[in-house]
């Protein structure tokens, strides 16, 4: 029996989609808690929604020993999901959520996060961002070990994982520390984990650091009105979350990112490291390029710098290695937008918009079949018909996958009176397939591999069509970065050069 979606043959349908997105959160001070844990994971969530809108869930616990979890769990958007009522009902002074995009396993509620499990040590909950590389291969040992599975996802085979004991044994009782480098061993990636147990959360991310993971501390309310905060003993509560981007809107400021091969511990008595997994040159840290292309929201931070200052790199780069005489710059709304203004500064030209967004339809490929990926391309742009009619426009996108939405977008601006549509694309070319994470399809679907590059630009009907280098998007990924922890990312979707071989 094989693990659901862990053929090698991508589903018809797959496209490029958003990782999910995990978020965690313990109050400080006395508990029961005066902070309203539930709401802030709530709050968390809707932040990280473009990470995943097809699933979400809350799961809470007093933290006590014996504490019973309370959970609440459902298909579709985090706002329809949770009631006010399961917001008081989820009270805690613990807990983690998640929001879901499948990448393992069918989008049905069987899947859905965070995943909670007994142990040895009491009731375990588990939410997991990423794509086991060797998902087959653990799910074939568990079940040899007697283990039974209930669902089709890699992220309950972490979640099993955890219920074995380590190698070393317990006898001072519980070593979660060993229980999480028993998963590290077992498995390199890709996952960036939340992972609850009793009063303590652990954050976790996988050796080569794939998915992110970033810690913020929630500032006390008296901060709002102008008090200074002068320790870490004053804070509310510690929260842990896929993007910075979810501080925001819960009043929490961003600390910093959690290492790759770092286990951190988060509790009422604060934060601290607990494991680092020892380096191997073989496997650099490798944080996947596409979350700053595409998945993350502009306002998050990675390695010290904001995705929205490497779009504008990259917007800078592109103008430079494919410049074009036009009369106006535009975007393919929203998350070229940055790298298409700078496009636009570059190379001297307006900067305009062509299409209105249509706010209520989400990301395109979030659909799940190509029909309504093509429907919500349609659905998602007006065009702004007297801001172009009569000119030359170049229009920047930050990616291209299968072409879905670009056919449609020129031969609009076309029909409407565009006189020349240039294509200029703000990351290299998709042809390679991903394995850690992302929806990607396979090899034929992706039209950097079904048409030849210098014809990409009739094929969509364009005038003219240039991509990013992989050089260039490694500068501009690179320029900013402020960390001093070694970093790398995985380029394998745009090269084939994978950082861990998937076992199928
Ligand atoms: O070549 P394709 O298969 O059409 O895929 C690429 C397109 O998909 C994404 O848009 P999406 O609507 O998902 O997100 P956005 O609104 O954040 O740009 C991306 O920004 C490209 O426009
Ligand atoms: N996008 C993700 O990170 C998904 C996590 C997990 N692989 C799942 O399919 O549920």
């Amino acid at each position: 029996m094989e693990l659901e979606g862990c053929s090698q043959t991508a589903p018809e349908d797959t496209g490029l989609h958003e990782a999910c997105g995990v978020f965690g959160c313990v109050a400080t001070g006395d508990w029961p808690t005066q902070l309203d844990v539930a709401h802030t994971i709530c709050l968390g969530l809707v932040s990280l929604q473009h990470r995943g809108q097809e699933s979400a869930g809350i799961v809470t616990s007093m933290g006590s020993n014996d504490s019973l979890h309370r959970q609440k769990k459902g298909m579709g958007l985090v706002g329809n999901i949770f009631t006010e009522e399961d917001i008081v009902r989820l009270r805690g002074n613990i807990g983690l959520g998640h929001t879901r995009y499948s990448t393992h396993g069918e989008s049905d509620t069987s899947n859905v996060q965070p995943f909670v499990v007994e142990t040895l040590h009491g009731l375990t909950a588990v939410a997991h961002n990423g794509q086991l590389v060797n998902a087959r291969t653990l799910k074939r040992k568990l079940l040899r070990h007697g283990v039974g599975l209930s669902s089709g996802s890699d992220s309950e085979l972490i979640t099993q994982l955890l219920t074995h004991m380590p190698e070393c044994g317990e006898p001072d009782g519980a070593n979660w520390v060993g229980r999480i480098k028993r998963i590290m061993h077992e498995t390199k990636a890709s996952y960036a984990l939340v992972i609850m147990n009793k009063d303590k959360l652990y954050a976790v991310r996988d050796p080569i650091g794939n998915r992110p993971l970033c810690l913020g501390k929630l500032l006390p309310a008296a901060t709002f009105s102008g008090k200074k905060i002068l320790d870490d003993s004053e804070v509310d509560g510690w929260v842990v979350a896929s993007e910075s981007c979810a501080f925001g809107s819960i009043g929490a400021r961003y600390y910093r990112e959690v290492l790759p091969g770092e286990v951190v511990e988060l509790s009422k008595k604060g934060v601290r490291s607990v494991y680092m997994a020892p380096k191997h040159k073989q496997t650099p840290p490798a944080l996947c390029i596409f979350e700053y292309v595409y998945f993350a929201r502009s306002d998050s931070v990675f390695e010290g710098q904001m995705v929205y200052m490497v779009r504008q790199n990259c917007g800078r780069q592109l103008a430079k290695e494919a410049p074009v005489d036009v009369d106006m710059v535009s975007t393919v709304p929203e998350s070229a937008t940055p790298a298409a203004m700078a496009y636009a500064a570059a190379i001297n030209r307006p900067y305009g918009e062509v299409f209105t967004k249509n706010r209520y339809v989400g990301r395109s490929f979030i659909q799940p079949n190509m029909r309504l990926r093509q429907l919500a391309v349609a659905k998602k742009f007006g065009a702004l018909t007297q801001n172009f009619i009569g000119k030359r426009i170049v229009l920047v996108d930050d990616s291209i996958v299968r072409g879905v939405t670009m056919i449609p977008i020129v031969k609009l601006l076309k029909a409407e009176g565009a006189k020349e549509v240039h294509i200029r694309i703000a990351s290299p070319p998709i042809k390679y397939p991903c394995y850690m994470g992302i929806n990607i399809p396979t090899h034929q679907e992706l039209v950097a591999n079904k048409v030849p590059i210098d014809q990409l630009a009739d094929y969509f009907g364009a005038d003219s069509l240039q991509y990013l280098s992989v050089e260039g998007l490694k500068a501009a990924v690179t320029e900013g970065i402020k960390t001093e922890a070694e970093s790398g990312h995985c380029v394998a979707c745009l090269t084939g050069d994978y950082p861990v071989e998937p076992d199928w």
